[in-house]
Protein backbone atom coordinates (compact mmCIF):
# COMPACT_ATOMS: atom_id res chain seq x y z
CA UNK A 1 0.00 0.00 0.00
CA UNK A 2 1.33 3.30 -1.01
CA UNK A 3 1.06 5.90 1.86
CA UNK A 4 1.36 10.01 1.78
CA UNK A 5 0.57 12.31 4.56
CA UNK A 6 -2.11 14.09 2.88
CA UNK A 7 -4.55 13.03 0.31
CA UNK A 8 -6.50 14.96 -1.96
CA UNK A 9 -9.64 13.96 -3.88
CA UNK A 10 -10.25 15.54 -7.03
CA UNK A 11 -7.94 18.35 -8.68
CA UNK A 12 -10.57 21.38 -9.58
CA UNK A 13 -9.04 24.89 -8.38
CA UNK A 14 -9.76 23.36 -4.53
CA UNK A 15 -8.23 20.99 -4.92
CA UNK A 16 -4.92 21.96 -6.87
CA UNK A 17 -4.86 24.94 -3.60
CA UNK A 18 -5.11 22.88 -0.71
CA UNK A 19 -2.79 20.67 -2.00
CA UNK A 20 -0.07 23.28 -3.12
CA UNK A 21 -0.53 24.84 0.37
CA UNK A 22 -0.14 21.49 2.25
CA UNK A 23 2.80 20.71 -0.03
CA UNK A 24 4.80 24.28 0.69
CA UNK A 25 4.00 23.71 4.14
CA UNK A 26 5.99 20.72 4.16
CA UNK A 27 3.99 18.01 3.84
CA UNK A 28 3.73 15.00 0.80
CA UNK A 29 0.48 15.54 -1.07
CA UNK A 30 -0.96 12.97 -3.91
CA UNK A 31 -3.61 14.36 -5.96
CA UNK A 32 -6.13 12.25 -7.58
CA UNK A 33 -8.10 13.41 -10.36
CA UNK A 34 -10.70 11.50 -12.43
CA UNK A 35 -10.97 13.62 -15.45
CA UNK A 36 -9.23 16.33 -16.37
CA UNK A 37 -6.92 18.30 -13.79
CA UNK A 38 -7.73 21.99 -13.50
CA UNK A 39 -11.57 20.49 -12.94
CA UNK A 40 -15.32 21.99 -14.06
CA UNK A 41 -13.96 25.62 -13.64
CA UNK A 42 -11.04 25.24 -15.98
CA UNK A 43 -12.88 23.32 -19.31
CA UNK A 44 -16.66 23.49 -18.73
CA UNK A 45 -17.48 26.50 -16.31
CA UNK A 46 -15.90 29.86 -15.69
CA UNK A 47 -12.98 29.94 -18.15
CA UNK A 48 -15.15 28.71 -21.49
CA UNK A 49 -18.13 30.91 -19.90
CA UNK A 50 -16.17 34.37 -19.04
CA UNK A 51 -13.97 33.80 -22.33
CA UNK A 52 -17.51 34.19 -24.43
CA UNK A 53 -18.88 36.75 -23.02
CA UNK A 54 -15.79 39.18 -22.71
CA UNK A 55 -15.76 40.14 -26.34
CA UNK A 56 -19.67 40.37 -26.34
CA UNK A 57 -19.31 43.36 -23.30
CA UNK A 58 -16.43 44.73 -25.53
CA UNK A 59 -19.06 44.84 -28.73
CA UNK A 60 -21.36 46.57 -26.53
CA UNK A 61 -19.50 49.28 -25.45
CA UNK A 62 -18.98 49.89 -28.81
CA UNK A 63 -22.27 50.17 -29.69
CA UNK A 64 -22.77 52.77 -26.62
CA UNK A 65 -19.67 54.95 -27.44
CA UNK A 66 -20.08 57.58 -29.69
CA UNK A 67 -17.14 57.69 -31.78
CA UNK A 68 -16.69 54.38 -32.90
CA UNK A 69 -18.31 51.94 -35.18
CA UNK A 70 -19.60 49.45 -33.26
CA UNK A 71 -17.61 46.17 -32.89
CA UNK A 72 -18.93 42.82 -35.15
CA UNK A 73 -18.98 39.58 -33.76
CA UNK A 74 -17.08 36.81 -35.59
CA UNK A 75 -18.83 33.46 -34.45
CA UNK A 76 -16.22 31.33 -35.60
CA UNK A 77 -13.75 33.35 -33.83
CA UNK A 78 -15.57 33.70 -30.72
CA UNK A 79 -15.40 30.13 -30.28
CA UNK A 80 -11.98 29.35 -31.23
CA UNK A 81 -11.08 31.85 -28.32
CA UNK A 82 -13.08 29.86 -25.97
CA UNK A 83 -11.30 27.20 -27.12
CA UNK A 84 -8.30 27.90 -26.48
CA UNK A 85 -9.21 29.33 -23.02
CA UNK A 86 -10.33 25.96 -22.14
CA UNK A 87 -6.85 24.06 -24.12
CA UNK A 88 -8.89 22.58 -26.28
CA UNK A 89 -9.82 20.06 -23.14
CA UNK A 90 -6.36 19.10 -22.70
CA UNK A 91 -4.81 19.28 -19.09
CA UNK A 92 -1.15 19.25 -20.03
CA UNK A 93 -0.61 22.31 -19.14
CA UNK A 94 -1.96 22.00 -15.15
CA UNK A 95 0.00 18.96 -15.00
CA UNK A 96 3.34 20.64 -15.90
CA UNK A 97 2.32 23.22 -13.30
CA UNK A 98 1.05 20.97 -10.66
CA UNK A 99 4.31 18.57 -11.11
CA UNK A 100 6.59 21.65 -11.07
CA UNK A 101 4.67 22.63 -8.01
CA UNK A 102 5.85 19.12 -6.16
CA UNK A 103 2.81 17.57 -6.16
CA UNK A 104 2.78 13.71 -6.94
CA UNK A 105 -0.83 13.08 -9.53
CA UNK A 106 -2.62 10.06 -10.01
CA UNK A 107 -5.25 9.94 -12.96
CA UNK A 108 -8.21 7.75 -12.17
CA UNK A 109 -11.76 7.58 -9.22
CA UNK A 110 -10.88 7.49 -5.69
CA UNK A 111 -13.51 6.11 -3.32
CA UNK A 112 -13.07 5.96 0.49
CA UNK A 113 -12.05 2.28 1.77
CA UNK A 114 -11.91 2.89 5.15
CA UNK A 115 -10.09 4.98 7.55
CA UNK A 116 -7.64 8.02 5.66
CA UNK A 117 -7.80 5.48 2.86
CA UNK A 118 -8.96 5.40 -1.10
CA UNK A 119 -8.88 2.56 -3.52
CA UNK A 120 -7.78 4.63 -7.05
CA UNK A 121 -9.45 2.55 -10.03
CA UNK A 122 -7.53 3.85 -13.62
CA UNK A 123 -9.72 3.58 -16.64
CA UNK A 124 -7.81 0.47 -17.27
CA UNK A 125 -9.69 -1.22 -14.24
CA UNK A 126 -6.74 -1.74 -11.92
CA UNK A 127 -6.54 -0.07 -8.69
CA UNK A 128 -4.14 1.17 -6.36
CA UNK A 129 -4.88 1.44 -2.24
CA UNK A 130 -3.37 4.97 -0.97
CA UNK A 131 -3.43 6.06 3.07
CA UNK A 132 -2.73 9.10 4.44
CA UNK A 133 -1.02 9.75 7.48
CA UNK A 134 -2.18 12.97 8.67
CA UNK A 135 -5.60 14.36 6.48
CA UNK A 136 -7.57 12.66 3.71
CA UNK A 137 -9.53 16.26 1.69
CA UNK A 138 -12.29 15.45 -0.49
CA UNK A 139 -12.63 18.57 -2.93
CA UNK A 140 -14.88 16.65 -5.67
CA UNK A 141 -16.88 19.44 -6.70
CA UNK A 142 -20.52 19.62 -7.95
CA UNK A 143 -22.67 17.69 -10.36
CA UNK A 144 -26.00 19.72 -11.87
CA UNK A 145 -29.41 18.78 -10.75
CA UNK A 146 -31.93 17.58 -13.20
CA UNK A 147 -35.29 17.72 -12.20
CA UNK A 148 -36.71 14.14 -12.97
CA UNK A 149 -39.42 15.34 -15.51
CA UNK A 150 -35.99 16.07 -18.02
CA UNK A 151 -33.90 12.89 -16.98
CA UNK A 152 -34.46 11.04 -20.32
CA UNK A 153 -33.87 14.04 -22.63
CA UNK A 154 -30.57 14.59 -22.86
CA UNK A 155 -30.75 18.46 -22.07
CA UNK A 156 -27.81 20.40 -22.37
CA UNK A 157 -26.67 21.15 -19.59
CA UNK A 158 -23.78 24.35 -18.54
CA UNK A 159 -20.61 22.43 -20.06
CA UNK A 160 -22.53 21.96 -23.53
CA UNK A 161 -23.58 25.25 -22.99
CA UNK A 162 -20.21 26.42 -22.66
CA UNK A 163 -19.11 24.41 -25.08
CA UNK A 164 -21.56 25.12 -27.63
CA UNK A 165 -20.36 23.77 -31.03
CA UNK A 166 -24.03 23.28 -32.98
CA UNK A 167 -26.11 26.63 -32.23
CA UNK A 168 -29.39 25.59 -31.81
CA UNK A 169 -32.52 27.65 -33.36
CA UNK A 170 -34.75 27.96 -30.81
CA UNK A 171 -33.25 27.68 -27.08
CA UNK A 172 -35.43 27.05 -24.03
CA UNK A 173 -33.63 27.85 -21.02
CA UNK A 174 -34.53 26.49 -17.43
CA UNK A 175 -34.35 28.25 -14.42
CA UNK A 176 -33.13 32.31 -13.90
CA UNK A 177 -29.85 31.98 -11.62
CA UNK A 178 -26.69 32.22 -12.71
CA UNK A 179 -25.85 30.21 -15.37
CA UNK A 180 -29.20 30.74 -16.88
CA UNK A 181 -28.65 34.67 -17.30
CA UNK A 182 -25.23 34.25 -17.95
CA UNK A 183 -25.73 31.42 -20.94
CA UNK A 184 -29.00 33.81 -22.25
CA UNK A 185 -26.78 36.58 -22.73
CA UNK A 186 -24.09 34.37 -24.99
CA UNK A 187 -26.38 31.86 -26.61
CA UNK A 188 -28.90 34.70 -27.56
CA UNK A 189 -25.50 36.71 -29.04
CA UNK A 190 -24.75 33.33 -31.08
CA UNK A 191 -28.00 33.80 -32.62
CA UNK A 192 -30.41 31.32 -30.86
CA UNK A 193 -34.07 32.56 -29.87
CA UNK A 194 -33.86 31.97 -26.57
CA UNK A 195 -36.46 31.68 -24.34
CA UNK A 196 -36.06 31.57 -20.60
CA UNK A 197 -38.29 29.63 -17.93
CA UNK A 198 -38.30 30.79 -14.62
CA UNK A 199 -40.48 29.18 -11.88
CA UNK A 200 -40.07 32.54 -9.44
CA UNK A 201 -41.36 36.04 -10.48
CA UNK A 202 -37.77 37.11 -10.86
CA UNK A 203 -34.12 36.49 -11.54
CA UNK A 204 -31.04 35.58 -9.41
CA UNK A 205 -33.23 35.57 -6.96
CA UNK A 206 -30.06 35.76 -4.43
CA UNK A 207 -29.22 39.25 -5.00
CA UNK A 208 -30.63 42.92 -4.30
CA UNK A 209 -34.05 42.13 -6.30
CA UNK A 210 -32.80 45.61 -8.37
CA UNK A 211 -30.19 43.15 -9.58
CA UNK A 212 -32.18 40.83 -10.91
CA UNK A 213 -34.57 43.25 -12.65
CA UNK A 214 -32.10 45.56 -13.85
CA UNK A 215 -30.78 41.71 -15.61
CA UNK A 216 -34.42 41.05 -16.72
CA UNK A 217 -34.62 44.24 -18.24
CA UNK A 218 -31.76 43.81 -20.53
CA UNK A 219 -32.40 40.50 -21.26
CA UNK A 220 -35.33 41.45 -22.65
CA UNK A 221 -34.48 44.55 -24.51
CA UNK A 222 -31.57 41.74 -26.23
CA UNK A 223 -34.67 39.73 -27.70
CA UNK A 224 -34.67 36.89 -24.58
CA UNK A 225 -38.13 35.96 -23.95
CA UNK A 226 -38.13 35.29 -20.47
CA UNK A 227 -41.11 33.94 -19.01
CA UNK A 228 -41.76 34.46 -15.05
CA UNK A 229 -43.89 32.34 -12.70
CA UNK A 230 -43.80 29.45 -15.23
CA UNK A 231 -44.15 25.67 -14.25
CA UNK A 232 -43.15 23.15 -16.44
CA UNK A 233 -45.62 20.18 -16.54
CA UNK A 234 -44.63 18.14 -19.37
CA UNK A 235 -41.75 16.97 -21.54
CA UNK A 236 -40.62 15.11 -24.26
CA UNK A 237 -38.32 14.56 -27.04
CA UNK A 238 -38.23 11.92 -30.09
CA UNK A 239 -34.98 10.94 -30.88
CA UNK A 240 -32.52 12.01 -27.73
CA UNK A 241 -29.06 10.95 -27.77
CA UNK A 242 -26.34 12.13 -26.94
CA UNK A 243 -24.73 13.38 -29.58
CA UNK A 244 -21.72 14.85 -27.95
CA UNK A 245 -20.61 18.38 -26.07
CA UNK A 246 -22.30 21.38 -27.22
CA UNK A 247 -24.19 19.42 -29.63
CA UNK A 248 -27.92 19.60 -30.27
CA UNK A 249 -28.64 16.05 -28.81
CA UNK A 250 -31.85 14.47 -30.68
CA UNK A 251 -34.55 16.00 -32.09
CA UNK A 252 -37.03 19.16 -31.17
CA UNK A 253 -38.36 19.15 -27.44
CA UNK A 254 -42.07 19.46 -26.75
CA UNK A 255 -42.87 21.72 -23.35
CA UNK A 256 -46.15 22.14 -21.96
CA UNK A 257 -45.83 25.23 -19.89
CA UNK A 258 -48.42 26.97 -17.59
CA UNK A 259 -48.51 30.63 -16.53
CA UNK A 260 -50.51 32.29 -13.97
CA UNK A 261 -52.16 34.78 -16.61
CA UNK A 262 -52.44 33.15 -19.42
CA UNK A 263 -53.20 29.66 -19.06
CA UNK A 264 -51.19 26.74 -20.64
CA UNK A 265 -49.33 26.38 -23.57
CA UNK A 266 -46.89 24.12 -25.72
CA UNK A 267 -43.94 25.39 -26.53
CA UNK A 268 -41.02 23.39 -29.15
CA UNK A 269 -37.60 24.37 -29.57
CA UNK A 270 -34.34 22.37 -30.68
CA UNK A 271 -32.83 22.47 -27.40
CA UNK A 272 -33.44 22.74 -23.92
CA UNK A 273 -30.63 23.66 -21.28
CA UNK A 274 -31.33 22.97 -17.55
CA UNK A 275 -30.27 25.54 -15.66
CA UNK A 276 -31.76 24.53 -12.03
CA UNK A 277 -28.79 24.49 -9.85
CA UNK A 278 -26.10 22.08 -8.24
CA UNK A 279 -25.10 19.97 -5.60
CA UNK A 280 -22.11 18.87 -3.95
CA UNK A 281 -20.74 15.62 -5.73
CA UNK A 282 -20.55 13.31 -2.88
CA UNK A 283 -22.18 10.13 -4.13
CA UNK A 284 -19.84 7.89 -5.79
CA UNK A 285 -16.63 8.63 -3.25
CA UNK A 286 -17.34 5.79 -0.41
CA UNK A 287 -19.01 7.75 2.55
CA UNK A 288 -20.44 4.93 3.79
CA UNK A 289 -17.21 3.50 4.03
CA UNK A 290 -16.26 5.53 6.94
CA UNK A 291 -19.81 5.68 8.39
CA UNK A 292 -21.13 9.16 7.29
CA UNK A 293 -23.26 10.82 4.69
CA UNK A 294 -23.95 13.30 2.74
CA UNK A 295 -26.05 15.60 5.15
CA UNK A 296 -22.93 14.93 7.95
CA UNK A 297 -20.94 16.57 5.27
CA UNK A 298 -23.29 19.17 4.93
CA UNK A 299 -23.24 19.86 8.92
CA UNK A 300 -19.70 19.44 9.17
CA UNK A 301 -20.07 16.14 10.84
CA UNK A 302 -17.24 14.33 9.96
CA UNK A 303 -13.89 12.26 11.49
CA UNK A 304 -11.11 15.13 11.99
CA UNK A 305 -9.16 13.60 9.47
CA UNK A 306 -11.57 13.78 7.22
CA UNK A 307 -12.66 17.45 5.13
CA UNK A 308 -14.80 17.85 2.42
CA UNK A 309 -13.88 22.08 0.77
CA UNK A 310 -15.27 23.85 -1.88
CA UNK A 311 -18.36 22.93 -4.34
CA UNK A 312 -17.96 19.34 -2.22
CA UNK A 313 -18.76 20.68 1.06
CA UNK A 314 -22.11 22.28 0.46
CA UNK A 315 -20.73 26.18 1.06
CA UNK A 316 -21.38 28.82 -1.65
CA UNK A 317 -20.34 27.23 -5.28
CA UNK A 318 -17.40 29.53 -6.44
CA UNK A 319 -13.84 28.83 -7.58
CA UNK A 320 -12.86 31.76 -5.13
CA UNK A 321 -14.00 29.91 -2.21
CA UNK A 322 -13.42 26.91 -2.43
CA UNK A 323 -9.94 28.45 -3.51
CA UNK A 324 -10.11 30.23 -0.02
CA UNK A 325 -11.17 27.23 2.21
CA UNK A 326 -8.24 25.71 -0.08
CA UNK A 327 -5.84 27.56 1.51
CA UNK A 328 -6.90 27.92 4.98
CA UNK A 329 -7.05 24.46 5.22
CA UNK A 330 -3.67 23.59 3.51
CA UNK A 331 -2.40 25.49 5.54
CA UNK A 332 -3.87 24.69 8.71
CA UNK A 333 -2.75 20.79 7.77
CA UNK A 334 0.56 21.80 7.73
CA UNK A 335 0.33 23.58 10.54
CA UNK A 336 1.10 27.19 9.40
CA UNK A 337 0.70 29.62 12.12
CA UNK A 338 -2.33 31.79 10.56
CA UNK A 339 -4.39 34.74 11.64
CA UNK A 340 -7.98 33.25 12.58
CA UNK A 341 -9.82 34.46 10.03
CA UNK A 342 -13.26 36.52 10.91
CA UNK A 343 -16.37 35.02 11.61
CA UNK A 344 -18.10 35.25 8.78
CA UNK A 345 -16.19 35.27 5.76
CA UNK A 346 -18.19 37.49 3.37
CA UNK A 347 -18.91 35.86 0.01
CA UNK A 348 -18.44 37.83 -3.39
CA UNK A 349 -20.03 37.18 -6.42
CA UNK A 350 -19.77 38.54 -10.08
CA UNK A 351 -22.42 37.75 -12.56
CA UNK A 352 -21.36 38.32 -16.03
CA UNK A 353 -24.42 39.52 -17.46
CA UNK A 354 -24.68 42.87 -19.23
CA UNK A 355 -24.58 44.89 -16.94
CA UNK A 356 -22.59 43.51 -14.63
CA UNK A 357 -23.84 42.10 -11.10
CA UNK A 358 -21.44 42.40 -8.66
CA UNK A 359 -22.16 41.91 -4.45
CA UNK A 360 -20.52 40.95 -1.31
CA UNK A 361 -22.09 40.13 2.36
CA UNK A 362 -25.47 40.62 2.83
CA UNK A 363 -28.50 41.99 1.10
CA UNK A 364 -30.98 44.18 2.59
CA UNK A 365 -33.28 41.53 2.60
CA UNK A 366 -30.53 38.77 4.43
CA UNK A 367 -29.12 41.51 6.98
CA UNK A 368 -32.57 42.20 8.12
CA UNK A 369 -33.30 38.08 8.38
CA UNK A 370 -30.32 38.27 10.83
CA UNK A 371 -31.59 40.64 12.99
CA UNK A 372 -28.93 43.83 12.50
CA UNK A 373 -30.75 47.59 12.36
CA UNK A 374 -29.72 48.79 9.07
CA UNK A 375 -29.59 52.36 6.95
CA UNK A 376 -29.48 51.55 3.21
CA UNK A 377 -28.67 53.88 0.44
CA UNK A 378 -28.24 53.58 -3.39
CA UNK A 379 -27.45 55.75 -6.50
CA UNK A 380 -27.52 55.01 -9.76
CA UNK A 381 -24.45 53.23 -11.70
CA UNK A 382 -24.08 56.62 -14.05
CA UNK A 383 -24.00 59.02 -10.35
CA UNK A 384 -20.01 59.28 -10.76
CA UNK A 385 -18.05 60.73 -13.36
CA UNK A 386 -16.22 57.46 -13.89
CA UNK A 387 -19.08 55.33 -14.58
CA UNK A 388 -20.48 57.96 -16.36
CA UNK A 389 -17.50 57.76 -18.62
CA UNK A 390 -17.78 53.94 -19.44
CA UNK A 391 -20.75 53.99 -21.53
CA UNK A 392 -23.42 56.74 -22.70
CA UNK A 393 -26.14 54.06 -22.07
CA UNK A 394 -25.24 54.37 -18.26
CA UNK A 395 -28.16 51.46 -16.87
CA UNK A 396 -27.77 49.98 -13.29
CA UNK A 397 -27.07 50.83 -9.38
CA UNK A 398 -25.09 50.77 -6.35
CA UNK A 399 -26.37 50.06 -2.59
CA UNK A 400 -24.63 49.10 0.45
CA UNK A 401 -26.25 48.49 3.83
CA UNK A 402 -24.51 49.89 6.88
CA UNK A 403 -25.18 48.17 10.19
CA UNK A 404 -26.70 51.24 12.28
CA UNK A 405 -24.84 49.82 15.59
CA UNK A 406 -21.44 49.27 14.47
CA UNK A 407 -20.87 51.78 11.50
CA UNK A 408 -19.78 49.42 9.60
CA UNK A 409 -20.88 48.01 5.72
CA UNK A 410 -22.53 44.94 6.01
CA UNK A 411 -23.20 44.15 2.23
CA UNK A 412 -22.72 46.11 -1.04
CA UNK A 413 -24.51 45.44 -4.73
CA UNK A 414 -22.89 46.96 -7.91
CA UNK A 415 -25.67 46.97 -11.02
CA UNK A 416 -23.58 48.25 -13.99
CA UNK A 417 -20.62 47.91 -16.49
CA UNK A 418 -17.65 47.07 -15.47
CA UNK A 419 -19.34 46.56 -11.66
CA UNK A 420 -16.84 44.03 -11.32
CA UNK A 421 -13.97 45.68 -10.28
CA UNK A 422 -15.98 47.62 -7.62
CA UNK A 423 -16.60 44.71 -5.61
CA UNK A 424 -13.32 44.15 -3.86
CA UNK A 425 -13.33 47.48 -2.23
CA UNK A 426 -16.41 46.50 -0.36
CA UNK A 427 -14.99 43.14 0.54
CA UNK A 428 -11.97 44.64 1.92
CA UNK A 429 -14.01 46.95 4.35
CA UNK A 430 -16.39 44.20 5.30
CA UNK A 431 -13.56 41.86 6.50
CA UNK A 432 -11.30 44.82 7.74
CA UNK A 433 -14.76 46.17 9.68
CA UNK A 434 -13.69 49.84 8.81
CA UNK A 435 -16.36 51.93 10.55
CA UNK A 436 -18.02 54.22 7.67
CA UNK A 437 -16.41 57.07 9.42
CA UNK A 438 -13.09 56.30 9.01
CA UNK A 439 -13.86 54.73 5.07
CA UNK A 440 -15.07 57.91 4.22
CA UNK A 441 -11.11 59.19 4.23
CA UNK A 442 -10.70 56.41 1.16
CA UNK A 443 -10.39 58.64 -1.05
CA UNK A 444 -11.17 57.35 -4.98
CA UNK A 445 -9.23 58.91 -7.90
CA UNK A 446 -11.30 61.45 -10.03
CA UNK A 447 -12.81 60.31 -12.54
CA UNK A 448 -12.61 56.56 -11.93
CA UNK A 449 -15.59 54.09 -11.07
CA UNK A 450 -14.60 54.03 -7.27
CA UNK A 451 -16.19 57.49 -7.03
CA UNK A 452 -19.34 55.86 -6.60
CA UNK A 453 -18.25 54.67 -3.63
CA UNK A 454 -17.71 58.58 -2.38
CA UNK A 455 -21.68 59.12 -3.91
CA UNK A 456 -23.49 56.29 -1.56
CA UNK A 457 -21.49 57.32 1.30
CA UNK A 458 -22.92 61.24 0.82
CA UNK A 459 -26.08 59.23 1.05
CA UNK A 460 -25.64 58.31 4.58
CA UNK A 461 -27.23 60.38 7.49
CA UNK A 462 -24.58 62.37 8.60
CA UNK A 463 -24.13 60.53 12.04
CA UNK A 464 -22.75 57.65 10.57
CA UNK A 465 -20.77 59.31 8.26
C1 LIG B 1 -21.40 27.52 -16.18
C2 LIG B 1 -20.70 27.84 -14.88
C3 LIG B 1 -20.00 29.02 -14.78
C4 LIG B 1 -19.34 29.33 -13.58
N1 LIG B 1 -18.70 30.52 -13.50
C5 LIG B 1 -18.08 30.85 -12.34
C6 LIG B 1 -17.41 32.09 -12.23
O1 LIG B 1 -17.38 32.91 -13.15
N2 LIG B 1 -16.80 32.37 -11.06
C7 LIG B 1 -16.81 31.50 -10.01
O2 LIG B 1 -16.24 31.82 -8.96
N3 LIG B 1 -17.44 30.32 -10.10
C8 LIG B 1 -18.07 29.97 -11.24
N4 LIG B 1 -18.70 28.77 -11.33
C9 LIG B 1 -18.60 27.82 -10.20
C10 LIG B 1 -17.24 27.06 -10.27
O3 LIG B 1 -17.13 26.39 -11.50
C11 LIG B 1 -17.14 26.05 -9.13
O4 LIG B 1 -17.43 26.70 -7.91
C12 LIG B 1 -15.72 25.49 -9.06
O5 LIG B 1 -15.40 24.79 -10.23
C13 LIG B 1 -15.59 24.57 -7.85
O6 LIG B 1 -14.26 24.09 -7.76
P1 LIG B 1 -13.97 22.69 -7.06
O7 LIG B 1 -12.50 22.47 -7.20
O8 LIG B 1 -14.55 22.69 -5.71
O9 LIG B 1 -14.76 21.62 -7.93
P2 LIG B 1 -14.59 21.23 -9.48
O10 LIG B 1 -14.06 22.34 -10.28
O11 LIG B 1 -15.89 20.63 -9.87
O12 LIG B 1 -13.47 20.09 -9.48
C14 LIG B 1 -13.70 18.85 -8.87
C15 LIG B 1 -12.81 17.84 -9.54
O13 LIG B 1 -12.88 16.62 -8.82
C16 LIG B 1 -12.86 15.53 -9.74
N5 LIG B 1 -13.46 14.38 -9.05
C17 LIG B 1 -14.72 14.30 -8.53
N6 LIG B 1 -14.89 13.13 -7.89
C18 LIG B 1 -13.71 12.45 -8.00
C19 LIG B 1 -13.26 11.19 -7.54
N7 LIG B 1 -14.02 10.41 -6.79
N8 LIG B 1 -11.99 10.80 -7.84
C20 LIG B 1 -11.17 11.59 -8.57
N9 LIG B 1 -11.55 12.82 -9.02
C21 LIG B 1 -12.80 13.24 -8.74
C22 LIG B 1 -13.67 16.04 -10.92
O14 LIG B 1 -13.33 15.31 -12.09
C23 LIG B 1 -13.22 17.50 -10.98
O15 LIG B 1 -12.12 17.69 -11.84
C24 LIG B 1 -19.38 28.43 -12.49
C25 LIG B 1 -20.10 27.24 -12.60
C26 LIG B 1 -20.75 26.94 -13.78
C27 LIG B 1 -21.52 25.65 -13.88
N1 LIG C 1 -20.44 34.14 -12.38
C1 LIG C 1 -20.49 33.22 -11.42
O1 LIG C 1 -20.00 33.41 -10.32
C2 LIG C 1 -21.19 31.92 -11.69
C3 LIG C 1 -21.66 31.61 -12.96
C4 LIG C 1 -22.34 30.43 -13.14
C5 LIG C 1 -22.54 29.58 -12.07
N2 LIG C 1 -22.05 29.90 -10.86
C6 LIG C 1 -22.30 29.02 -9.71
O2 LIG C 1 -22.95 27.84 -10.11
C7 LIG C 1 -24.04 27.58 -9.24
C8 LIG C 1 -25.14 26.93 -10.02
O3 LIG C 1 -25.78 27.91 -10.86
P1 LIG C 1 -27.28 27.73 -11.33
O4 LIG C 1 -27.68 28.95 -12.07
O5 LIG C 1 -27.44 26.40 -11.96
O6 LIG C 1 -28.03 27.62 -9.93
P2 LIG C 1 -28.91 28.71 -9.13
O7 LIG C 1 -29.20 28.06 -7.84
O8 LIG C 1 -28.27 30.04 -9.17
O9 LIG C 1 -30.25 28.85 -9.98
C9 LIG C 1 -31.09 27.73 -10.20
C10 LIG C 1 -32.36 28.21 -10.88
O10 LIG C 1 -33.10 27.08 -11.29
C11 LIG C 1 -34.44 27.19 -10.79
N3 LIG C 1 -34.91 25.83 -10.57
C12 LIG C 1 -34.41 24.90 -9.73
N4 LIG C 1 -35.11 23.75 -9.82
C13 LIG C 1 -36.07 23.95 -10.76
C14 LIG C 1 -37.11 23.13 -11.30
N5 LIG C 1 -37.28 21.87 -10.89
N6 LIG C 1 -37.91 23.67 -12.24
C15 LIG C 1 -37.74 24.95 -12.64
N7 LIG C 1 -36.77 25.76 -12.18
C16 LIG C 1 -35.94 25.27 -11.24
C17 LIG C 1 -34.32 28.02 -9.52
O11 LIG C 1 -35.55 28.61 -9.21
C18 LIG C 1 -33.27 29.04 -9.97
O12 LIG C 1 -33.84 30.07 -10.73
C19 LIG C 1 -24.43 28.91 -8.64
O13 LIG C 1 -24.81 28.75 -7.31
C20 LIG C 1 -23.23 29.77 -8.77
O14 LIG C 1 -22.60 29.94 -7.53
C21 LIG C 1 -21.40 31.06 -10.65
Amino acid sequence: MRRVDVIVVGGGPTGENVAQYAHDGGLSVLLIEGELLGGECSYYACMPSKALLRPLDVRATSEHLPGLRPAELDVAALLARRDAWVSHYDDTSQLDWATGAGLDVMRGHARLVGEKTVSVSSDGGASTVVEAGVALVLATGSVPVVPPMFADLHAWGSRDATGVVEVPDRLVIVGGGVVACEAATWMSALGSSVTMLVRGDALLTDQEPFAGAAVLDALRTAGVDVRLATRITDASRAGAADTGLGRVHGGPVTLAVERDESGSERIVADELLLATGRRPRLDDVGLDAVGVNADDVRAGRLPTWLHAIGDAGGGAPLTHMGKYEARVLGARLAGAHETPPPRDVPVPQVVFTDPQVAAVGSSEAQAREAGHDVVTVAVPFASAAGTALLRDDGVGSAKIVVDRATGCLLGATFVGHEAAELIHAATVAIVGQVPIGVLRHAVPSYPTSSELWLRLLEELPTNLR
